[in-house]
């Protein structure tokens, strides 16, 4: 096996589950109920944030009940690494958001630069509102540059994977929010 390989087997095996399946379902059912409540009549536009925001969107998508679209869009900030640096746009949507109403999903808001970003983003090409919806919001213990205005969970503070978050581009698909070792 190679050296990642083996990395990657050690941190799953090491890792602390914070948060079941079951927990991060009831959240989905929960962030679902509250955005059919409030956007059913907007003609919504669904704007999945790969690669993280992949499982995020895929499984809110289903409980969702009135007619919308999906697009993605790929802001990077991490790029394999569990540290942020600059933002590296690697795809953007081919949807006109001009006039939309955009509700932008995501796995995880960690210090928030990331989803404003494309909130910033949203709006610069005329949307007429960048609504947000994470998953998970990480707590710092400190103002970031965005309020999400859905949250499933609020997380504790440590590098996370599972869910869609990524440790070192693996473990995405854990079936529930596990906490790396190394900065426990
Ligand atoms: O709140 P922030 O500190 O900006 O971090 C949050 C962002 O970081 C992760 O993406 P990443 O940059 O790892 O890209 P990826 O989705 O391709 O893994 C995650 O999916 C969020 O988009
Ligand atoms: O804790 C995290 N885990 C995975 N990806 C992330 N992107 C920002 N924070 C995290």
């Amino acid at each position: 096996m190679n050296r990642l390989l083996e990395e990657i087997r050690l941190v799953e095996q090491q890792a602390l589950l914070l948060h079941s399946e079951a927990e991060v379902e009831a959240a989905l059912d929960r962030m679902a109920e509250r955005i059919n409540r409030t956007l059913a009549d907007s003609d919504l536009l669904v704007l999945c944030v790969i690669n993280g925001g992949i499982i995020a969107a895929g499984k809110l998508l289903p409980r969702l009940d009135f007619p919308l679209t999906v697009d993605s869009i790929h802001a990077s900030r991490y790029r394999n690494a569990t540290s942020g640096s600059d933002i590296h746009w690697l795809y953007k949507p081919t949807t006109s958001l001009a006039g939309r109403s955009v509700l932008i999903v995501d796995d995880i808001l960690d210090e928030g630069h990331t989803l404003q970003a494309i909130v910033d983003y949203c709006l610069a090409q005329g949307a007429r509102q960048a609504l947000t919806a994470v998953l998970f919001d990480k707590q710092l213990g400190r103002e970031k540059p965005v309020k999400p205005d859905f949250v499933g969970l609020s997380v504790a503070n440590h590098y996370l994977f599972g869910y869609g978050m990524d440790y070192k581009g693996y473990l995405r698909n854990a079936p529930g929010v596990y906490a790396c070792k190394e900065v426990l």
